[in-house]
């Protein structure tokens, strides 16, 4: 799939632009502070739902504007067209439109797939779990009709449940029996459907990481659920209420699931450099893509920002290399074309102040 295109308003500096992007490469050039990370950020919004990067949702309103918007066009590698529509008056609520209709935001962000790699993705490796969770289930998401009421159901229990270990000290089953029933059986779906997802994963993960990083030996991905293994989720909550009373919240569940890496020349995580855990998060994301590319039989946008000043120019083209052959639509940022990309066939824009011109 490609976005064709894009017109952002009111997003960070952009006060309105927009931009006719081309099926292959894309490169957004410019200096510090122009605006070329806002444009990927808007192409992930459309995915997400959220921006990749932290911060609360108000600053991504320009300030002083009224609101903020983001349209884009996508077209499918089998001809369809869908107009993708994203938007925030003030502080209120996203409103997401799909084909000139207003959707539940969930609608909207399964039609687009974006992959983001970006300064801040080796916190997949070396940040909180929360991070990793959230990589698993967008790739589950995306595979799962089912995830997210399912996602949604788990979710509201679990906010009753904590809620009553706050108020109630009767440890009644009564009152926490079906919230308790609710989380097993959602949190059991979720579960092994993420199980399912990472056996998806893991093969793409080790030819990702066989081309990025071969130095480390083969990869070997552990997950824990987030309760003792082979235990019934329900049971275990039941036996820890009062456990739980005493910190406050629910200990066991999906909402404490984890994963880690392991490669045979770097055991833990601590084995890696800074530049390893990018280039193992970079791996992951291509993994992820590829497994999007092979359920939908075409392959998410891949965004690349700051790629330049990420890895050295070897992975750059190791990276770009890979892309190429997808084939994908890529967009990328720098503060100048990538080394990588010089003399290949790409169309540049300027970015400056949140203007973006088209370099013929
Ligand atoms: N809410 C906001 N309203 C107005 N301007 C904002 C807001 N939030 C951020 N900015 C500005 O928007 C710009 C955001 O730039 P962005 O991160 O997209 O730049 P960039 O070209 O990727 O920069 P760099 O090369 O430094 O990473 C910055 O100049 C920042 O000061």
């Amino acid at each position: 799939m490609r976005l064709e295109r894009l017109q952002l308003q009111g997003l960070r500096c952009i006060a309105d632009a927009s931009a006719d992007l081309d099926a292959g490469f894309n490169i957004f050039v410019g200096a510090n502070g122009a605006g070329k990370t806002s444009v990927l950020e808007a192409a992930f919004l459309l995915s997400h739902g959220r921006s990749f990067r932290s911060g609360a949702r108000d600053v991504l309103l320009q300030r002083g504007a009224p609101g903020l918007s983001i349209f884009s066009t996508v077209r499918h590698d089998n001809g369809d067209l869908a107009r993708l529509g994203l938007g925030r008056a003030g502080a209120s609520r996203w409103d997401a439109r799909l084909n000139g209709e207003d959707v539940p935001i969930g609608q909207l962000i399964r039609e687009c797939a974006v992959v983001c790699f970006e300064p801040g993705s080796h916190a997949l490796i070396a940040g909180a779990a929360e991070e990793r969770r959230r990589y698993l289930d967008w790739g589950v998401f995306h595979v799962e009709q089912e995830f997210l009421p399912t996602w949604r159901r788990y979710q509201r229990a679990l906010k009753q449940r904590n809620s009553l270990l706050r108020t109630d000290a009767s440890l009644d089953d009564g009152l926490y029996g079906p919230w308790e029933q609710e989380l097993g059986r959602s949190g059991s779906l979720i579960d092994a459907w993420r199980r399912r997802y990472l056996e998806a994963l893991v093969p793409n993960l080790r030819n990702e990481a066989a081309r990025l990083i071969p130095e480390l030996g083969q990869v070997d991905l552990r997950y824990r659920s987030g309760w003792p293994e082979g235990e019934d989720l329900s049971a275990t909550l039941a036996s820890q209420r009062g456990r739980d009373q005493g910190r406050g919240h629910t200990t066991a569940g999906v909402h404490r699931g984890d994963w880690s890496l392991s490669f045979e020349h770097a055991p833990q995580r601590e084995h890696l450099s800074r530049g390893q855990e990018k280039l193992v998060a970079l791996a992951c994301l291509l993994a992820q893509a590829r497994v999007d590319a092979a359920h939908r039989g075409e392959w998410p946008i891949i965004c690349l920002d700051d790629l330049a000043s990420e890895l050295d120019l070897a992975h750059q083209t190791a990276v770009l290399d890979s892309l190429l052959e997808a084939p994908a639509q890529v967009l990328v940022t720098g503060t100048e074309i990538p080394r990588a990309l010089q003399g290949s066939s790409v169309k540049v824009f300027h970015v400056e102040q949140g203007q973006l011109s088209p370099l013929l």
